[in-house]
C-alpha cells in the first residue's frame, strides 16, 4: 500500500484562491459547520469506487489532480481506489499517470514531481462490490490514514465517488453505510448518472439510497451542470438587464439546446444500448439546461432556492407529441461489436418540449442531440422574433440569435442585422462575440469535473441533482421512452458523419425555427483581434 506523507505539498486554498474558498458559506447545507466549510486544512480521505474504470481514468483521477495541483486539496488527503480487477498501487498509478495533466503547476514547481507526489497519494484495494470483509478492510486503511493525519479530536472528511455502473450502487452504498461512515465528521457520496431507465426504476434506486443516506450525503453529479457556460447561465441572464425583460414568450421564437458527438458508441456500447441518446444525454444533461434557461429567478443563490424553482418550470412541461419527436439511428452502429445486431435503440433523437406557464406559454424548445454526426458541439441558440415593421427588408437576411456554445471553443454570441460596410445601405449578418479564449486568453476554464467534485468537498449542492428534481426530470420522459421501447415510433436511419436525420431539421422548421440562410459563425482567431487592433 502506497499512503506516504508528502513533504513539498502545494499551498492551502486559501493561499491560491481566497475568494473561491470563502464564497461558499451561505450556500452550503446544513450537514456541516460553518468553520468546516474551507477546504483547506483537515484529514480529507476520497475513495473511487470503480477505479479500474473509464470515467475513473478518464475524469475522476484527473480532476482530483487538478484540484491537488493548484492547492485546492489539503495536504492531508489520500485517495483510496477500489474495484474487483486485480492491481498493485503501482500499477493503478502506471494506468492513469497518461492522462495527468501538467498545465496550471505553479511554475516554481517540477510538474513531474508534482505527479508523481499526487500519484504517491493513490492506494489500491481489491475487493467485490458485495464483500463485507472487503468493506471493512477499505474502513480501515481509511482509518489508519486518519489516524496518521489527523489528531484525536479534528473532524475528518470521507468522500466516496461511485464511477461504477448504477447496478452496483445498491450493493455498495450498502456496505458504506454499514462498514464505512465516518465517525468524526461528513461522509458524502458522489454518484453518477443514470440514475434508474424509468421513473419506476428511478424512484426504486432513490428509494434504496434514500434509507441509507440523507439527501445532504448524496450528490447526484450531472456533468453538465460543472460547465463554465452553463454555470454562466444565471449570471447571464439574471445580472443583465439586456436580457432580463426579453427573456419571454413576446420577444423568444424558439430555443434550441443541442449536443452533437462526431463519433459513434466507440466500444460503449453495451452500456449505451440498454439506455439510448435519451436517456444518456436528453433526459438529464439537456434537460438540466433547460431547467436553468426557463425557471424564474431564485430568491437566492443558495441550493435550494434554485433547484425550488428547477422544480417548478419542469412540473409546467406538458406530455409529448409524438409528431414532434424524430428519432433515428447511424448507419453502421450495430457493426460495433458490443451492440446487438437487432437494436431499435436510437443514437439520435430531436424533440420538441411545451412549457405550460405565463413566459413560455407557445415557445418551442428544441432539444436535440446525436451520435455520430457531422461535428462536436453542444450550444444553446435563443432566437428571437422578427423586429416589427421590416423598412430593411432584412426578414430574408435572418434573425436574432442569442447562442451559447458549451464546448468546443466556449464563447457567446450575439447574431444581429447590421449595416453593410460601404456606400449602399443593405442589411447584413453580423454578430456580437465573446470568445471565451480571446477574451480570457490566460485562463484556462476548469473542468467540469473538476468543479463538481470541489463542490462535493465543500458541501454544496447548488449544482447537484436534487431527488424531486429527478423524479419530475423522470415523468417527463418515461411515457414516450416506454412508447420508443415497444417500437411505436419511426427509427430513421442516417449516415455517420450526416446531421441526423433530415426529418428533424424539418420539425424544426414546422415549430417555427428559421435558419439563417448564408451566414456561419467562426470563432475568432487571435490572429485576427491582433490585426484589428493596429
Ligand atoms: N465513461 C464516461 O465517459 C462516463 C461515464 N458515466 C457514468 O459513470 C459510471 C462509470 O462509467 P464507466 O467508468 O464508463 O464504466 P465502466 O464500464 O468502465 O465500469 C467501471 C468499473 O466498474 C466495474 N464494473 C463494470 N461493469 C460491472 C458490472 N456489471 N458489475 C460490477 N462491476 C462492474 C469494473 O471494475 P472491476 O471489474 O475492476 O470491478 C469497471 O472498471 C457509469 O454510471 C456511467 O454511466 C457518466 C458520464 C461519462
Ligand atoms: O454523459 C455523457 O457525456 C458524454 C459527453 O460528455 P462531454 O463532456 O464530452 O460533452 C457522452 O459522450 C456520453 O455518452 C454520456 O454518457
Amino acid at each position: 500500500m502506497g499512503a506516504t506523507a508528502q513533504k513539498d505539498a502545494p499551498p492551502t486554498v486559501e493561499a491560491v484562491a481566497p475568494a473561491l474558498s470563502e464564497d461558499t458559506s451561505e450556500r452550503t447545507n446544513s450537514d456541516q459547520p460553518i468553520k468546516e466549510k474551507s477546504v483547506a486544512g483537515g484529514c480529507l480521505s476520497v475513495v473511487v469506487l470503480g477505479a479500474s474504470g473509464d470515467l475513473a481514468k478518464k475524469k475522476t483521477f484527473p480532476a482530483i489532480f487538478n484540484l491537488y495541483k493548484q492547492g485546492f486539496l489539503p495536504d492531508e488527503m489520500h485517495i483510496f481506489g477500489y474495484a474487483r480487477s486485480k492491481m498493485t498501487d503501482e500499477e493503478l498509478r502506471e494506468k492513469l499517470r497518461g492522462y495527468l495533466k501538467p498545465d496550471r503547476i505553479d511554475p516554481a514547481k517540477d510538474p513531474e514531481d508534482v505527479i508523481k507526489q499526487f500519484l504517491n497519494k493513490i492506494t489500491y484495494i481489491h475487493g467485490a462490490y458485495d464483500a463485507d470483509e472487503s468493506f471493512i478492510q477499505l474502513n480501515e486503511e481509511v482509518s489508519r490514514h486518519e489516524q496518521k493525519r489527523s489528531d484525536d479530536v479534528s473532524p475528518t472528511r470521507r468522500l466516496f465517488y461511485l464511477a461504477l455502473p448504477p447496478s452496483v450502487y445498491p450493493l455498495v452504498s450498502k456496505r458504506i453505510s454499514k462498514h464505512c461512515m465516518n465517525q468524526r465528521g461528513w461522509t458524502r457520496v458522489i454518484v453518477e448518472k443514470p440514475f434508474g431507465k424509468d421513473l419506476e426504476s428511478s424512484e426504486a434506486l432513490s428509494s434504496e439510497l434514500g434509507a441509507l443516506f440523507s439527501e445532504d450525503q448524496l450528490y447526484r453529479i450531472d456533468h453538465y451542470l460543472g460547465k463554465e457556460l452553463v454555470q454562466n447561465l444565471l449570471v447571464m441572464r439574471f445580472a443583465n438587464r439586456f436580457f432580463v425583460p426579453i427573456w419571454n414568450r413576446d420577444n423568444i421564437a424558439s430555443v434550441q439546446i443541442v449536443f452533437k458527438e462526431d463519433f459513434g458508441t466507440q466500444g460503449r456500447g453495451g452500456y449505451f444500448d440498454e439506455y439510448g441518446i435519451i436517456r444518456d444525454i436528453i433526459q438529464n444533461h439537456l434537460i438540466q439546461i433547460l431547467c436553468l434557461l426557463a425557471m424564474e429567478k431564485p430568491i437566492s443563490l443558495s441550493p435550494e432556492h434554485i433547484r425550488d424553482e428547477k422544480v417548478k418550470v419542469l412540473e409546467c412541461i406538458k406530455p409529448f407529441n409524438d409528431k414532434e419527436v424524430v428519432i433515428g439511428q447511424y448507419e453502421g452502429y450495430k457493426d460495433d461489436q458490443t451492440v446487438p445486431n437487432d437494436s431499435s435503440t436510437p443514437t439520435f433523437a430531436s424533440l420538441v418540449l411545451h412549457i405550460n406557464n405565463e413566459r413560455w406559454d407557445g415557445v418551442p424548445f428544441i432539444l436535440k442531440a446525436g451520435k455520430a454526426l457531422d461535428s462536436r458541439k453542444a450550444e444553446i441558440r435563443v432566437q428571437f422574433k422578427d423586429a416589427p415593421g421590416d423598412i430593411f427588408k432584412c426578414k430574408k437576411q435572418g434573425r436574432n440569435e442569442f447562442v451559447m456554445r458549451l464546448q468546443p471553443k466556449e464563447a457567446m454570441y450575439m447574431k444581429l442585422t447590421v449595416k453593410e460596410p460601404g456606400l449602399d445601405m443593405r442589411a447584413t449578418q453580423s454578430e456580437l462575440d465573446m470568445s471565451y479564449h480571446q477574451r480570457y486568453q490566460d485562463i484556462v476554464i476548469p473542468e467540469a469535473y473538476e468543479r463538481l467534485i470541489l463542490d462535493t468537498i465543500r458541501g454544496d449542492q447548488q449544482h447537484f441533482v436534487r431527488r424531486d428534481e429527478l423524479r419530475v426530470a423522470w415523468e417527463i420522459f418515461t411515457p414516450l421512452l416506454h412508447r420508443i421501447d415497444v417500437g411505436k415510433l419511426e427509427l430513421i436511419p442516417y449516415k455517420e458523419g450526416s446531421r441526423g436525420p433530415a426529418e428533424a431539421d424539418e420539425l424544426n422548421a414546422r415549430v417555427g425555427y428559421r435558419r439563417t440562410e448564408g451566414y456561419c459563425w467562426k470563432p475568432p482567431t487571435l490572429q485576427a483581434v491582433g490585426n484589428s487592433r493596429m
